[in-house]
């Protein structure tokens, strides 16, 4: 599959857009957006969510070996950002897999939707440095660095100067997602040895009563350290299902 092409023609690798829909997670929990989830992942989290973005040979705990020809498409840029601005809304929330794979291509997106007044948010793991080009297109950075419990190690999760530049950007919201009191020692470390200045906590999980249960389990230390807390409302909100 061609990745990219030029000028007006160029390629992004979706896998799906949706909305409109409410950012479900991190400091813009609530707010009305659009989704765009874009194919492919660096990293293989044990418990990732949205492992049809990335997983060919059932690697995940899902153990579901997907099937790239039915995930991937790749569209125009310009497309992409038409079919989110039919929805109406003023957020646009990227996803993945992870985003920061395809910077070039969704910088032009920032853009494009930017030039409509449509403001946008990234959702990234953390592991990939983004371009003097991205940054100045002004999205708004949540960044996940995934801890041990994905079953992969900081060295592939920790990328130091990713961290730094992220937290350099405007706005940018780290996010961590933790399953007990315990996995929050290994986010202070990861904080207080790159700075980062807005931490948020949020609970494992891909169902309404897991959930809950950890964020019962975990908010007490949260406050206790002065971050913040968020769940995930669309899961809250509608379960486990793709496209919302
Ligand atoms: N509603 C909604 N909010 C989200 N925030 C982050 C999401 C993600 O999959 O990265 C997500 C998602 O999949 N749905
Ligand atoms: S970084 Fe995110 S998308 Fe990639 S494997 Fe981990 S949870 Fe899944
Ligand atoms: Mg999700």
């Amino acid at each position: 599959m061609r990745a990219r092409g030029t000028g007006s023609d160029r390629k992004i690798v979706v896998n799906e857009i949706f909305g409109p829909t409410i950012q479900g997670e991190g400091p813009s929990m609530g707010r009305s957006c659009s989704f765009v989830r874009l194919g492919g992942c660096n990293l293989t989290c044990t418990w990732c969510d949205t492992p049809y973005t990335w997983d060919w040979a059932g690697r995940s705990d899902a153990g579901t070996a997907y099937d790239p020809k039915a995930e991937l498409h790749a569209m125009n840029v310009a497309e992409v950002a038409e079919r989110l601005l039919v929805t109406d809304v003023r957020l646009v929330v990227v996803s993945g897999g992870e985003p920061l794979q395809q910077q070039r291509t969704v910088a032009r997106l920032c853009r494009l939707l930017g030039e409509s007044g449509v403001s946008v948010e990234i959702e990234t793991n953390g592991t990939l440095s983004p371009s003097p080009e991205l940054v100045a297109a002004r999205p708004r950075f949540n960044v996940s660095p995934t801890l041990r419990h994905s079953g992969m190690g900081p060295e592939q999760t920790v990328v130091p100067e990713a961290l730094r530049a992220l937290n350099a950007t405007r706005g940018a919201a780290f996010t961590f997602v933790c399953r007990d009191p315990g996995d929050l020692d290994e986010v202070a470390d990861i904080v207080a040895r790159y700075g980062l200045e807005s931490v948020w906590i949020m609970p494992e999980g891909q169902d309404q009563e897991t959930l809950s249960d950890r964020l019962a389990l975990l908010a007490d230390a949260v406050v206790a350290r002065r971050w913040n807390i968020s769940t995930r409302i669309h899961v809250h909100a509608w379960g486990n299902r793709r496209g919302v």
